[in-house]
C-alpha cells in the first residue's frame, strides 16, 4: 500500500509588496469623437511617446459636459468609430465607461472610477488648447486636478498658458477638428487623410453627418 506524501515547497522568489513597485501610466483621451479624426490620434500618440506612457485610453463621453456640444451623434456610432480608428495602435485601448454609465460624463466620476479599475497608476488627463481656459469650469475643478495631472498640447488660434498645473507636450500642430469633418460631410466634400479609411468608410456605409443639423 503505497503512502502520499505532502512536501510544502517554500518560495525562491520573494514577491515585492505592490505599493514598492514602479507605478503605472495611463493616458486618457476623452473626447465626444464626433467624429474621430487624425487630429485625435496624432496628439495621443506623441503624448503617449514623450511622456512615456503605458497605455492612452480613448474614452468617448456619453453627454459631453459642454452645453454646445450636446447634439452629437449616438454614442454607439462614436464607440464604434473610435474602435476603428484605434485597432492599429497596440498602446491605445477603447474605454466605454462614460457610455455605460450614461448621464452627463463629468471627468470627476470617471477619474473615481477608473482609480479603483487601476489601482497603483498615475493618470495623464490629455486635453486641446482650447479646453484649457474652460477649465476653471469643469465639475470639481479643485479636487480633480489633485487626482490626475493634466497634460495639453497646443491648438491654433489658443494661447498657450494656464491656470492650472498642466504639462504642455510639443505636438506638430494639426488643423483639423470634428466640426470641420461634419460641415465637409455636409457639404459633400472628400474628407479622405482626415478620418482613418476605416471610419471614411463607416461614415458613408452608415450615412452619418448628411444631415446639416447632425
Ligand atoms: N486638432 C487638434 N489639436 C489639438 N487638440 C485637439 C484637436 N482636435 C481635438 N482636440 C482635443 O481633443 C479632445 C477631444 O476633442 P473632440 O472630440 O471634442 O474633437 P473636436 O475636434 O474638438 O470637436 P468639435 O470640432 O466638434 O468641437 C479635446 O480635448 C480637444 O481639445
Ligand atoms: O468634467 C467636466 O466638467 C468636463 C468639462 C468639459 C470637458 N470634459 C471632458 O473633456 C474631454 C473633452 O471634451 P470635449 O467636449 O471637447 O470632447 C471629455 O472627456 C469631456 O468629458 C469634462
Amino acid at each position: 500500500m503505497s503512502t502520499t506524501q505532502v512536501t510544502t515547497i517554500a518560495p525562491k522568489v520573494q514577491v515585492e509588496p505592490l505599493e514598492n513597485a514602479p507605478k503605472k501610466r495611463i493616458g486618457i483621451m476623452g473626447g465626444t469623437f464626433n467624429p474621430p479624426h487624425l487630429g485625435h490620434l496624432i496628439m495621443a500618440k506623441q503624448v503617449q511617446e514623450q511622456l512615456d506612457l503605458d497605455k492612452v485610453l480613448f474614452m468617448p463621453d456619453n453627454l459631453p459636459p459642454h452645453v454646445d456640444k450636446k447634439s452629437a451623434i449616438a454614442p454607439e456610432y462614436r464607440l464604434k468609430m473610435v474602435e476603428l480608428s484605434i485597432a492599429n495602435e497596440e498602446k491605445f485601448q477603447l474605454e466605454d465607461l462614460e457610455i455605460k454609465r450614461g448621464g452627463i460624463s463629468y471627468t470627476y466620476d470617471t477619474v473615481k472610477e477608473l482609480k479603483e479599475l487601476y489601482p497603483h497608476t498615475d493618470f495623464y488627463f490629455i486635453i486641446g488648447g482650447d479646453m484649457v481656459d474652460y477649465l476653471p469650469k469643469w465639475y470639481k475643478i479643485d479636487e480633480l486636478v489633485h487626482m490626475i495631472q493634466f497634460v495639453s498640447v497646443e491648438r491654433k488660434g489658443y494661447e498657450k498658458k494656464s491656470d492650472y498645473p498642466l504639462i504642455w507636450v510639443d505636438v506638430p500642430r494639426i488643423d483639423i477638428s470634428s466640426s470641420m469633418i461634419r460641415d465637409k460631410i455636409a457639404q459633400q466634400k472628400s474628407i479622405k487623410y482626415l478620418v482613418t479609411t476605416e471610419v471614411e468608410k463607416y461614415i458613408k456605409q452608415e450615412g452619418l453627418y448628411h444631415d446639416t443639423n447632425s
